[in-house]
């Protein structure tokens, strides 16, 4: 009798847990999004529809319809955005250039307009800011709480610390390694041209060499240490980004344990090789701090008066882990989509060499000389317009924003600003947006003549703008200059002209090219 009490007793419990379970479900799966998307509609917003819990993922994953062109083929378009995002394309064309769609159960505003950027972050500080949880939560192994992650009065804090690793100074310091690490990469290819081998793969060689002088640059350690770390860090952005197929859907992590836990043992394995290299850091250099991003960092002590204007070690861990992800892959993918446009534009680098010999003559190119490189800072802008890196920007609202009177971002919701979209848009740039033509940097070297000044966001905009941005061109000036002052180039027939995002925007067969000593 008492058996069977039990028993009825557990059935009961049983039948508890899975109405609750059931009603969980349902609350994270239907009803919560169903309100949100009621919410934003009534808030002034409109988007394609979404089926719940998916959002509108299904639209998203359809094959992409990529323009591949070899290069044989006279012209490579530009036109990118129908490419990398043909779906934010089509829905532009609908809804027009703001508008909602649903990662899930998760909802992001796409944004390509320039004023309304501008209206919506007006009032907004960089510290009240908040990024999207969903990517937070899955990319926290590659970047952990960093400062491309962190929010509030800790941003404010990890900012503070940071900002001045890359003043002047430390980066005039830092020059003479890029220069080190750039001769090393052309030393190895004027001997793989001497036997007979002028083509090389230039994405593949830049990632290598940015990942060196980030490794020098930042922790003053030698390339091997750093191969082991960069080795690391590359396994996991792949994993993140084939595991991710169903980000923003509730629980879907478990749909893909295996990857899940892959991508959790790497991020450990990449933070134990950093507290090691920390530690041996701080044994090594006491009282001696190094003059590289860790020494700078490490040397830090609280103002006095500020207690906690320093980071704790597992802090530092995640902004080694960010410099490393964030320091090499954008600045050598802006050099990789150069040099594409420089072999297929070969009277860009007459002019360029022409710059080269006259700010820097005959001698070795030091920090002071940077900024004398106007064209190529054309260029470069030029590049980072046509090909940015970071492909969009996001930001999650920490409050209800009200733009314009007309729409009201809710709390939590969250902001994809269509970068690629906005570089390429038609109504601020001209009619010749596709075409590349660095002199339209010439009178205008912030906007580039862009008819609204938010509409040309290489580096984010506002308090979160990327805290290395100088430390980006001198790099790219430098590795730039030693590259054209030894050789010309000219792409290879087995180019495909493939845009495609991983993360980054990066051409996805990689960018072999002909090089030829001069
Ligand atoms: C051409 C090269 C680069 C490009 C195009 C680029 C682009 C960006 C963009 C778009 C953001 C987001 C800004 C926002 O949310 O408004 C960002 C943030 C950031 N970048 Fe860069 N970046 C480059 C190089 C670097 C380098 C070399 C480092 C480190 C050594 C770095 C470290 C960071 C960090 C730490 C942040 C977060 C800043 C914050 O939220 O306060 N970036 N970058």
């Amino acid at each position: 009798m008492e058996s069977v009490q039990i028993f009825q007793a557990f059935c009961l419990a049983m039948a508890v847990f899975l109405l609750f379970l059931m009603c969980g479900i349902s609350c994270c799966w239907w009803v919560l999004p169903n309100l949100a998307y009621r919410k934003l509609k009534e808030n002034g917003f409109s988007g394609p529809k979404p089926s719940f819990p998916i959002g509108n993922m299904n639209e998203m994953k359809k094959k992409m319809n990529r323009v591949v062109s070899s290069s044989s083929t006279l012209s490579i378009s530009h036109d990118i955005h129908s490419v990398v995002f043909p779906y934010f394309s089509r829905w532009q064309k609908l809804h027009g250039k703001v508008f909602v769609y649903w990662l899930g159960t998760e909802a992001f505003i796409n944004i390509a307009d320039p004023e309304f950027l501008k209206k919506m972050s007006a009032d907004i500080k960089g510290k009240n800011w908040g990024k999207p949880s969903v990517f937070k939560n899955d990319r926290e192994p590659m970047f952990g709480s960093g400062l491309v992650m962190v929010e509030g009065d800790d941003w404010v804090r990890h900012r503070h610390v940071i900002t001045p690793a890359f003043s002047p100074p430390n980066l005039k310091a830092m020059a003479g390694l890029m220069v080190e690490s750039a001769t090393d990469m052309l030393d190895r290819w004027s001997a793989l041209i001497n036997s007979g081998k002028p083509e090389i793969d230039f994405e593949k060689e830049i990632i290598n060499t940015t990942g060196e002088i980030i490794a020098k640059t930042g922790f003053g350690i030698s390339y091997e240490s750093g191969q082991k770390v960069f080795g690391k860090l590359r396994k996991l952005q792949i994993i993140l980004f084939k595991s991710n197929k169903y980000e923003g859907v509730p629980f879907s992590k478990f749909m893909n344990l295996k990857k899940t836990l892959k991508a959790r043992n790497l991020g450990n394995e990449i933070d134990s090789l950093l507290v090691s290299i920390i530690t041996d850091r701080l044994e090594s250099s006491k009282g001696h701090p190094q003059n590289d991003l860790l020494g700078l960092l490490l040397s830090k002590k609280d103002v006095v008066g500020h207690p906690g204007t320093t980071l704790t070690t597992r802090e530092l861990v995640d902004e080694c882990k960010t410099f490393f992800f964030g320091g090499h892959e954008t600045t050598a993918l802006a050099l990789t989509w150069t040099l594409l446009l420089l072999a297929t534009n070969p009277e860009w680098q007459i002019q360029l060499r022409e710059e080269i010999r006259e700010v820097i003559g005959d001698g070795e190119i030091d920090a002071t000389m940077v900024a004398g490189l106007k064209k190529m800072g054309w260029v470069m802008n030029e590049v980072l317009r046509l090909y940015p890196p970071a492909p969009n920007v996001q930001r999650q609202a920490r409050q209800d924003i009200k733009v314009d009177n007309n729409y009201i971002i809710p709390r939590s919701t969250n902001i994809w600003i269509d970068v690629v979209s906005m570089h390429h848009d038609q109504d601020f740039w001209g009619e010749n947006v596709n075409e590349f033509k660095p002199e339209r940097f010439k009178d205008d070297p912030l906007y580039g003549g862009c008819k609204h000044k938010m509409g040309f966001l290489p580096f984010g905009f506002g308090g979160r703008m990327c805290v290395a941005r100088n430390f980006a061109t001198m790099e790219y000036k430098i590795v730039l200059t030693l590259i054209l002052t030894r050789f010309s180039l000219s792409l290879s027939p087995l180019y495909c002209h493939c845009p495609a995002i991983l993360l980054s925007l990066r051409p996805a067969g990689g960018l072999p090219l002909i090089f030829e000593p001069l």
